[in-house]
């Protein structure tokens, strides 16, 4: 992680000082008002980030994923302490697979899940289905009230989902991504955000990539070049103490002295 550009180029809404985080990042450092934000966690599901779930068994390394739920589990604090809507994604279906689509659906010939159940057919009915613990998120990463758990049934997060309703009913235009995995779900719910004029930005270093460490470079890449913003959880973490200090009351120095200080 380096090069985040601190001063904001790319501003969408309004000017407010008191509600708007300025995020270093790249290309550009991008300000954000956080009424208009949600922070978006997708999949982190035991499916994804755990020894045993889907992604392991199907031949992908999942041996790292610790510190990226400990910067996303960071991430999602600052968020709530800052005012920002946090959505946690669920990736999955039904107990029969009814909504992963049949021999008619590219998800059934693509997807590593469904693949996986084929050739170990013990397996089925434990990978990514509702009610399973693969389908479960991250003991770590639980939501709280007031956050909003979306189930999704194919790796964007707009397909045949609530989601754009969701966040157009709150004045939501900008979307702040962490989860598992950053080429597959992450980049293609940010990119059909992007057509839908939403501003994208990945929490790089709370994110984590379905495949060898060029997966990520590569997805990083092409969000930053051509469909959003890329920065990290610490700078995440500097805008919102900024915010905080900006939200802060600031006693006046007639007040101050009136005080006898
Ligand atoms: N959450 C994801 O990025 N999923 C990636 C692969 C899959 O669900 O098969």
């Amino acid at each position: 992680m380096s090069g985040l550009k601190q001063t904001p180029v790319v501003r969408r809404g309004g000017d407010g000082v008191n509600d708007e985080i300025v995020l270093a990042g790249r290309p550009e450092a991008i300000a954000m008002p956080c009424s208009e934000t949600a922070l978006i966690v997708v999949d982190m599901q035991n499916a994804y980030a755990t020894r045993g779930g889907y992604l392991d068994l199907a031949g992908f390394d999942v041996t790292t994923t610790g510190p990226v739920i400990e910067r996303i589990a960071k991430a999602i604090k600052l968020a709530r302490a800052a005012g920002i809507q946090v959505i946690f994604f669920q990736n999955g279906w039904d107990a029969e697979y009814v909504e992963a689509g049949g021999p008619g659906s590219p998800n059934w010939h693509k997807s590593n899940a469904l693949k996986t159940m084929r050739q170990q057919p013990e397996l089925k009915g434990q990978l990514l289905a509702k009610g399973t613990w693969d389908y479960a998120l991250v003991d770590a990463l639980k939501p709280q009230s007031g956050d909003i758990v979306l189930p999704k049934p194919r790796y964007s997060g707009f397909f045949n989902t609530a989601l754009d309703s969701i966040l157009r009913s709150r004045g939501i235009h900008h979307l702040l991504f962490t989860g598992i995995a950053t080429n597959v779900c992450v980049e293609s719910t940010l990119r059909d955000g992007f057509f839908l004029e939403y501003f994208g930005t990945v929490l790089e270093d709370a994110t984590y990539q379905a495949g060898p460490p060029s997966a990520q470079s590569s997805a990083i890449f092409n969000i930053e070049t051509f469909f959003g913003w890329v920065s990290s959880v610490d700078a995440f973490e500097d805008a919102c103490a900024a915010l905080t200090d900006a939200r802060q009351p600031h006693a006046s120095p007639m007040t101050s002295a009136a005080a006898g200080e």
